[in-house]
């Protein structure tokens, strides 16, 4: 039994595939970590770049990484800390360092590596952050393209660290330059698992060749040199045309460098809100549109030959490679959405309605564009779904053909590209909460019990889908999606049998409310039906667990409260022996008790309603336990002590022992190492003592701790053996 694998892999699949874990090592272990890799030597560090990194395939990428030497290598230290994860599981475990320029493009880290003569497919994926004084201005996020994704940019916050099941899709945006800053640190890697972990064979061409080939032994270098170099060719013709055209619309004369940056004005909306082409006004939309039609129309009477042969116009407004600057061209400005994307795929996100039934018109190779998977992660219904885009939805639908109803799960996707879960028109245009488009979709025929399918039996509704993003007009899109049938009940659930579309409760969109503290939301669902007595049925934990768990959030409470029938006990306990109560109590340092003073002031009321009537002392007990709120302070004062004692205390009587909680190694890992106390020393090692297979604990509280530090000592000129 290893605690740390419960952990990860419970959590992984709670988060839906991608997790965060903040304050990962103790501050002291995480500093020396740092320290360790800004004084590894220049040498060590070898740039890594989609010209000459195989690995990667054709995803544009550059960044320097550096790899363990041996056992004693201090490289080695660190590593381990991350692969002790997954103990067990066979790792491969790098440094990163990217500076200023340095990105890498959508990609899922499908993969596979060759050790011990045998095939290992990558499976998942975890980057450890060293980076300090980071903030979002500085560029290097790391972007979750997951259509499930519950939120989408994550800044590389120091000792942080995000893992998540592959494939997934994301993205590294570009560092941006700052003087004085240090380059962008991480421990990056994947767990491995032995022969073809994925369900879908390489397809025998476009990204995945070099996979094959790799796999294969064979090689496929000078296929991706050529395409490469006709890219480059493409795109400087496309972007010199383009930026040469609005020169001339804006009447200027003026040199390139400033008509560069008029475009960029054009689309400075798209650059500062992470790229997001939506940002655009609907009269930029229009006027933008023009311009390109325009100019697409003078290249075409120019260029028969690239009209005819539209394939090129896949890499035109490509990202260049050798430029950071690539959110220059409009690839630059969608690819961050849309791996390989084409032109199609750009005027459908960017809503060019115009332009590009001039370049669906006029073209044989495009003309159905209804599904390419192996081009883009998305198709061009989708993209326009996603966006928002109704009247290039219509379009493609009414004038196109393309059917709006297309939807793939991971097992029909065979053949088609690979997906990790269900994609639709629909479930695009409900993730980014697109309420026209969802209206349109559904009014087309399109089912609203469609859910996200993954490999896993768990599953997300689209009305979890929605809510969990909080995008744009989720509301809207919620209302729309009950109107025309969606189960209010079902958030996360466990799929029972093949096709089936209920099954286990687990999350419930009432608790997803009450998580986001959305009492509008919990209203609404309310009001069209939701149950708010149904209980998550892995845990047994009810929606005022959910709710009390969640810091600040008394008004929810009391909502709940007044929902539920008067014998609602806050004492009720779920499977692992945790009652509402004591969830309020466990965030009371971070709410000041509010959570628990809404509880005590219902059950205060239960209380002496419930007195007369309780027997036994142990009763009486546990209902005046009820209105024993502490101060405010309550933790604040005394520190971590009180408050991991008081974990460590429950959870050593609790039913599943130390091992399952969550909650008490939160805070374990919260505790900095520099606020280590004797007290605090002492319940860490009556926990260690406790773990039979102390793997995680290991790190965290023994010997590779001092180990560690012992390597930041001997590193600052002190020598371990001093003390
Ligand atoms: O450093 C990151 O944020 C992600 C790195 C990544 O995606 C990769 O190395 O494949
Ligand atoms: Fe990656």
């Amino acid at each position: 039994m290893h605690l740390s694998k419960i952990d990860l892999v419970e959590k992984l699949e709670h988060a839906g595939g991608l997790v965060r874990i903040e304050n990962f090592l103790p501050s002291a272990a995480a500093e020396a970590a740092l320290h360790i890799l800004e004084t590894l030597p220049e040498s060590r560090w070898e740039v890594r770049r989609d010209a000459d990194d195989t690995q990667r395939n054709a995803t544009a990428h550059r960044f320097y990484v550096a790899s363990a030497r041996g056992r004693k290598d201090p490289l080695a230290l660190v590593r381990r800390a991350v692969q002790n994860l997954l103990p067990e599981k066979k790792a491969v475990i790098s440094a990163g360092r990217y500076s200023a320029g340095d990105h890498i493009a959508p990609h899922d880290d499908l993969g596979y590596h060759r050790e011990d003569g045998k095939l290992w497919s990558r499976d998942v994926a975890v980057i450890f952050y060293l980076t300090k004084d980071w903030t979002k201005a500085d560029g290097g996020a790391l972007l979750d393209l997951d259509p499930g994704a519950q939120r989408s940019s994550y800044v590389p916050l120091f000792n942080s660290l995000v893992s998540f099941v592959v494939p997934r899709e994301h993205a590294v945006t570009a560092v941006r330059p700052r003087t004085g800053r240090a380059p962008r640190y991480s421990l990056f890697g994947w767990f491995l698992v032995e022969g073809d972990l994925y369900r879908f064979e390489p397809e025998s061409h476009g990204k995945n060749a070099a996979k094959k080939a790799k796999t294969k032994g064979g090689n496929s270098q000078g296929e991706l040199h050529e395409r490469s170099a006709r890219n480059v060719h493409t795109s400087a013709l496309v972007n010199a045309n383009l930026i040469d055209f609005l020169a001339d619309q804006m009447g200027e004369g003026a040199p390139k460098e400033s008509v560069a940056n008029k475009f960029r004005e054009l689309f400075v909306v798209i650059f500062d809100e992470q790229w997001d082409p939506t940002k655009l006004q609907e009269g930029q939309i229009r006027n933008l549109d023009n311009l390109v039609l325009k100019q697409l129309r003078e290249l075409f009477s120019q260029s028969p030959q690239m009209s005819q042969d539209m394939i090129l116009w896949k890499y035109g407004f490509g990202m260049h490679q050798e430029s950071p600057d690539f959110s220059l061209d409009l690839k630059g400005l969608v690819g961050v959405y849309f791996p390989n994307c084409t032109l199609v795929h750009a005027f459908a996100a960017l809503g060019f309605e115009r332009s590009l039934d001039f370049v669906l018109s006029g073209t044989r190779l495009l003309a159905s564009p209804s599904r390419d998977l192996k081009v883009a992660m998305h198709t061009p219904l989708e993209t326009a779904a996603k966006f928002g885009r109704l009247p290039v939805v219509e379009l493609l639908v009414k004038k196109f053909g393309v059917d709006p109803l297309e939807t793939l799960t991971p097992e029909s996707a065979q053949g088609k590209g690979k997906i990790s879960t269900a994609v639709s028109p629909l479930l695009r245009a409900v993730a980014d909460g697109r309420a026209e488009v969802t209206r349109y979709l559904l009014d087309m025929g399109a089912d609203p019990l469609q859910s996200t399918e993954t490999h896993s039996a768990r599953r997300m509704s689209l009305i979890r889908l929605a809510l969990g993003r909080g995008l744009n007009d989720y509301i809207d899109v919620l209302r729309i999606l009950l109107d025309h049938g969606a189960n209010p009940d079902l958030g996360i659930f466990k799929k029972e049998e093949k096709n089936s579309k209920i099954g286990k409760f687990i999350e419930t969109p009432l608790m997803t409310a009450a998580m986001m503290r959305k009492v509008e939301v919990m209203q609404m669902l309310y009001d069209r039906g939701a149950d708010p007595s149904i209980l998550n049925q892995e845990t047994q934990s009810s929606l005022l667990h959910v709710a009390a768990s969640v810091p600040d959030n008394a008004k929810v409470v009391a909502y709940i409260l007044s929902l539920a029938d008067r014998d609602v006990d806050p004492l009720t306990e779920d499977k692992n022996g945790v009652s509402p109560w004591f969830l309020a109590k466990d965030v009371a340092s971070d709410d000041d008790g509010a959570n628990m003073r809404m509880l005590s002031k219902i059950a205060r009321q239960v209380f002496q309603e419930n007195l007369p009537k309780a027997r036994s002392p142990k009763q009486v007990q546990k209902l005046s336990c009820l209105t024993d709120v502490p101060k405010p302070t309550f933790a604040v004062a005394s520190g971590d002590y009180v408050r991991l004692s008081a974990s460590y205390r429950f959870l050593r009587h609790a039913k599943g022992g130390l091992r399952t909680k969550e909650s008490f190694w939160a805070r374990v890992t919260d505790v900095h190492s520099d606020s280590i106390d004797v007290e605090i020393a002492d319940v860490l090692v009556a926990a260690q003592s406790e773990l039979q297979n102390a793997n995680y604990g290991d790190v965290l509280l023994g010997v590779p701790l001092k180990k560690i530090q012992a390597v930041f000592l001997a590193s600052n000129g002190h020598h371990p053996d001093d003390e």
